[in-house]
């Protein structure tokens, strides 16, 4: 059997004329935690969107699990268990933090959504809920509606959640964006844990989190592979860091 769970072979993407992905070939070891990165507009959401069926190819090939998966819905490859985070969107903001797990492990097991009707068959789920709950630190949390919880421990119920779908990959896209010092380095340490026995590709800006847990890593710009390697390789590639050094001229331009 392959050592790659996930591999793409000229995988492009255009919108319109304008090419986001352009023949990327990505090959993500099974059992490794693998990131994505690059500057502003380097294709990394549009990769992960390909990448989690979301968006349909323009040319190029995805094989998952040796099996070519470039023609499934969404839907499809997460029952094969490849499976994205859920957007905090996705979260239902007046359920409370168990009520969400179990709704979540409802929709693994039975696929169904009236689980407004079906009160008794959901407190089945509640063990495993509180288990995913204590594996995620939101023990604490149960009872408290989605809606009020701060915004780091969202990111972290969105976690419960994709576990719950018992992914044997997980793709997490910015799991870090817009958090707090301290929710960082929760979150860093909730994906190292939830990381065990699974392949976890992992879309992120934060390269102080990126050096700490990934253990291969994919550098996009403009669309295409600028280089790959362990973070300490990709880290001193002088192509790697004009391209981030010029991303942060250009940032400071549009900032004045
Ligand atoms: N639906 C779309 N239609 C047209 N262009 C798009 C579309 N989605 C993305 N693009 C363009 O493709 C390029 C890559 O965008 P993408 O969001 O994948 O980059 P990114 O690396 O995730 O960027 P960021 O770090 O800023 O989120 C950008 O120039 C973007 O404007």
């Amino acid at each position: 059997m392959s050592d790659a769970i996930l591999q793409t072979v000229g995988l492009t993407k255009e919108f319109r004329g304008f090419v986001a992905v352009n023949d990327v070939n990505l090959s993500i070891r099974r059992g490794t935690i693998h990131g994505l990165i690059g500057p502003n507009g380097a294709g990394k959401t549009t990769c992960f969107n390909l990448l989690t069926k979301f968006l349909q190819p323009t040319r190029g090939s995805i094989r998952y699990d040796g099996r070519d998966i470039t023609g499934m819905k969404p839907a499809e490859v997460a029952r094969l268990g490849l499976v994205r985070s859920f957007q905090i969107s996705a979260v239902f903001p007046h359920l409370s933090v168990l009520e969400n797990v179990r709704v979540a492990l409802q929709r693994q097991r039975g696929g169904s959504f009236d689980f407004w009707r079906s009160d008794s068959l959901l407190r089945q789920y509640d063990a495993r809920a509180r288990e995913l709950l204590e594996d995620v630190g939101l023990t604490a949390y149960a009872g408290l509606t989605a809606g009020e919880l701060p915004y780091g421990r969202k990111r972290a119920l969105e976690i419960a959640t994709t576990l719950a779908l018992d992914p044997v990959m997980m793709l997490l896209d910015e799991p870090t964006a817009g958090m707090t010092h301290d929710d960082v380095g929760r979150i860093v340490q909730l994906i190292r844990r939830v990381s065990a026995g699974r392949t976890v590709l992992l879309v992120e800006h934060n390269l102080t989190v990126v050096s700490g847990l990934c253990d291969f890593i994919t550098v996009l710009a403009r669309g295409s592979v600028l280089a790959e390697g362990d973070y300490a390789t990709v880290a001193r590639n002088p192509d790697v860091i004009a391209a981030y050094l010029g991303d942060e001229a250009s940032t400071e331009a549009a900032h004045g």
